[in-house]
């Protein structure tokens, strides 16, 4: 029988395996006991089954009524894939749908049998895709965000572009809260972008990529992201949590929107931080965000200001790449609170195939946005020669600039 497995962290007072029966039928059949052996035979392959039990014991966790212990158990529950649709609502609704409102249980992972997998498109161009586009295959990609957008014209914005973009990074994105707005409204954004990327690049040589923030009212999105790839767009970001995953999906799977999706994580501190509820970020951010189609996710690192456990963003990095996936692999990029000197921990952590993300540690920067993209040019390429970082700054102005103001982790080689 094909089915998804769900686990589960329970927290209970009760019987756990009384509570986890009670989880298998009543999100499927409703009830098995009381039917009739015929009824039994003809519903049998739509029951939900409990798989396994791990009892963790007694957690420090009280009863809010009882004030008794409350008993900790991981949980298996297989639901068979006959009783739903191949989407993501279908599937979010009958493992976790009023179940995530029934008490303290959270859902940890899902697994899904290959050829339900299949009926999910991944993403459309992955690490290798992006890598192709901006034409950087050994090192970790570098990103810079904008910032200060908000109240500015277009003309600012064109500057800023190509300060960022002549520090070296290779893309530049929106930041998730610039909306469109009669002073940037979003197809000039993306058509004078392109202008003055282009200028760089004439100059430089070296492209840069720029990630549109895709906004708006759901059911306008796809015709906003259609002129985008008319346009010429890079990439379009989006804010996925505020959406839906489907809505990702959607996009990712239309032929005339043939443009990387970048996934943002706003929103999903709503759903992820406890340990008693919602939803573990490796599913959430990881392994739900591949199969939806997303070629970037963002998700908080675990130095910056925004920090999730170490654990848990390598459990997203381990899901966006995974070779077992029948998908193209997702880039992972830790954000919020980098800055250079953290490149050595961030390439120790989650490797070369990562972007190097930043927005206060470009533009904070004491030579601004030039002097923030080429230290951390600096110090990724230190990184991949062996070098610690204060020895490279000693032959780079702007990488001993970075370390004076933000200064730097090492790690041991
Ligand atoms: C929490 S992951 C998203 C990070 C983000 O949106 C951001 O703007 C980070 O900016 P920072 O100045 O902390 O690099
Ligand atoms: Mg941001």
């Amino acid at each position: 029988m094909s089915a998804v497995m769900a686990t589960y962290l329970l927290h209970d007072e009760t019987d756990i395996r009384k509570k986890a029966e009670g989880i298998a039928l009543g999100l499927t059949i409703g009830t098995w006991t009381d039917l009739p052996a015929l009824e039994q035979e003809q519903l049998r392959k739509h029951k939900g089954e409990v798989v396994a039990i791990d009892e963790l014991g007694e957690s420090e966790r009280v009863n809010a009524y009882f004030g008794k212990r409350l008993k900790r158990a991981i949980v298996k529950i297989a639901y068979p894939t006959v009783n739903f649709s191949a989407d993501l609502p279908a599937l979010l609704v009958t493992t976790f749908g009023k179940l995530s409102l029934d008490g303290e249980v959270r859902l940890l992972d899902l697994e899904f049998p290959d050829e339900w997998k299949r009926q999910f498109p991944g993403p459309r161009f992955g690490i290798d895709g992006i890598r192709d586009r901006v034409g950087v295959h050994n090192r970790p990609l570098l990103m810079s965000i904008f910032k200060g957008m908000i109240g500015r014209d277009l003309a600012y914005l064109t500057s800023e572009l190509k300060k960022q973009a002549l520090g070296g990074v290779d893309l530049v994105k929106d930041d998730e809260i610039l909306f469109d707005s009669e002073l940037l409204p979003f197809e000039k954004r993306i058509t004078e972008g392109k202008a003055a990327l282009q200028e760089v690049y004439e100059q430089t040589g070296k492209r840069t990529l720029y990630a549109v923030n895709l906004t708006g009212k759901t059911f306008a999105l796809k015709d906003k992201a259609k002129r985008a790839a008319e346009l010429g767009a890079d990439v379009l970001l989006f804010n996925v949590f505020a959406y839906g995953l489907d809505v990702l999906q959607a996009l990712r799977e239309d032929e005339e929107i043939v443009v990387p999706i970048m996934a943002h994580p706003a929103f999903s501190g709503a759903v992820t931080p406890s340990e008693f509820y919602g939803v573990a970020p490796s599913l959430w951010l990881g392994k739900l965000l591949r199969l939806a189609g997303a070629d970037f996710v963002l998700f908080p690192s675990p130095y910056g200001s925004v920090a999730l456990e170490r654990e848990q963003a390598l459990g997203i990095a381990r899901a966006l790449t995974d070779d077992q996936e029948p998908f193209a692999r997702a880039f992972p990029v830790p954000s919020a609170g980098i800055h250079p000197g953290l490149v050595p921990l961030i390439i120790r952590d989650f490797g070369l195939d990562t972007i190097v993300n930043a927005g206060g540690g470009i533009h904070g920067h004491p030579d601004g946005a030039i002097g923030g993209g080429r230290a951390f040019r600096a110090a990724i390429d230190a990184v991949l020669a062996g070098r610690p970082l204060r020895e490279a700054a000693a032959e780079n102005e702007a990488l001993q600039k970075a370390i004076d103001r933000w200064g730097v982790v090492e790690v041991e080689a």
